[in-house]
């Protein structure tokens, strides 16, 4: 009989939706870039929420309105210390999901329209194999869309413009890219990209 593997979460980040997709602004109204990273959450969460593999999803976020969806969504919540940003917010949740015993911390940003749990599950797997940080690139191979670290021994999170080649550079750290991943929403060519594909969110909300 083989040992139950060691426990594993998902973090998801979340700013205020107000503010969320600020590089949208000449493409979508303030409310339409609010719609959107609501049904992006949604999607990443029930996403990560049907996966075998995770023992807990959690968001951490300082917005009530995030909150209320994720814990419909089935998200254990967390508020994170203000002024924070998004890498000491990152940096709080997988603290408390190391205290809550998670072996290892897989952080999703919420902003991917094409994530796939079977994909994420690799991710996992490839870090469990390896021992070792995994980082999932978004298409450009200049972001981070992915980051999964022992949720105990956490490297410095540096999420942000060109993040991808700053994550790889954590010893040992093995690049990971992976199609449902790559896509995020964060110019207006992206989501042009986005409409002409029509993956998952309907004309009406734009
Ligand atoms: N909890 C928390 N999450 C954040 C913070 N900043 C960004 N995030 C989240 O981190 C992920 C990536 O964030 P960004 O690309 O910086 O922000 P964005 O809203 O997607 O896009 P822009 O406003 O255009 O930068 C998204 O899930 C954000 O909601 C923060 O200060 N706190
Ligand atoms: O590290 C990064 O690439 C970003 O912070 C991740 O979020 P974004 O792709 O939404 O900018």
């Amino acid at each position: 009989m083989s040992a139950a593997p060691a426990p594993a979460h998902a973090l998801v980040p979340v700013k205020r939706l107000a503010a969320a997709k600020s590089r949208l602004a000449p493409a979508l109204s303030p409310r339409d870039r609010a719609s959107l990273q609501r049904h992006m959450l949604r999607h990443v969460l029930a996403e990560l929420l049907a996966m075998p593999e995770l023992a807990g999803v959690r968001v951490i976020s300082p917005d009530p309105e995030v909150h209320a969806i994720a814990a419909t969504a089935g998200a254990t919540t967390q508020w994170e210390t203000p002024p924070g940003g998004l890498n000491e917010a990152v940096r709080e949740g997988v603290a408390a999901l190391a205290a809550a015993g998670a072996r290892w911390a897989m952080v999703v940003p919420a902003d991917l329209p094409d994530l796939d749990a079977a994909e994420a599950a690799e991710a996992l797997a490839l870090a469990r194999r390896t021992g070792s940080p995994v980082v999932v690139p978004d298409l450009a191979r200049t972001g981070t869309n992915a980051l999964v670290v022992r949720a105990a021994r956490p490297p410095a999170f540096q999420f942000g413009e060109e993040s991808f080649a700053r994550h790889l550079a954590i010893p040992g750290a093995v690049p990971c890219p992976l199609a449902s991943f790559a896509r995020d929403l964060d110019r207006p060519a992206d989501l042009s990209a986005f409409r002409a594909a029509r993956t998952l969110i309907d004309e009406e909300i734009f």
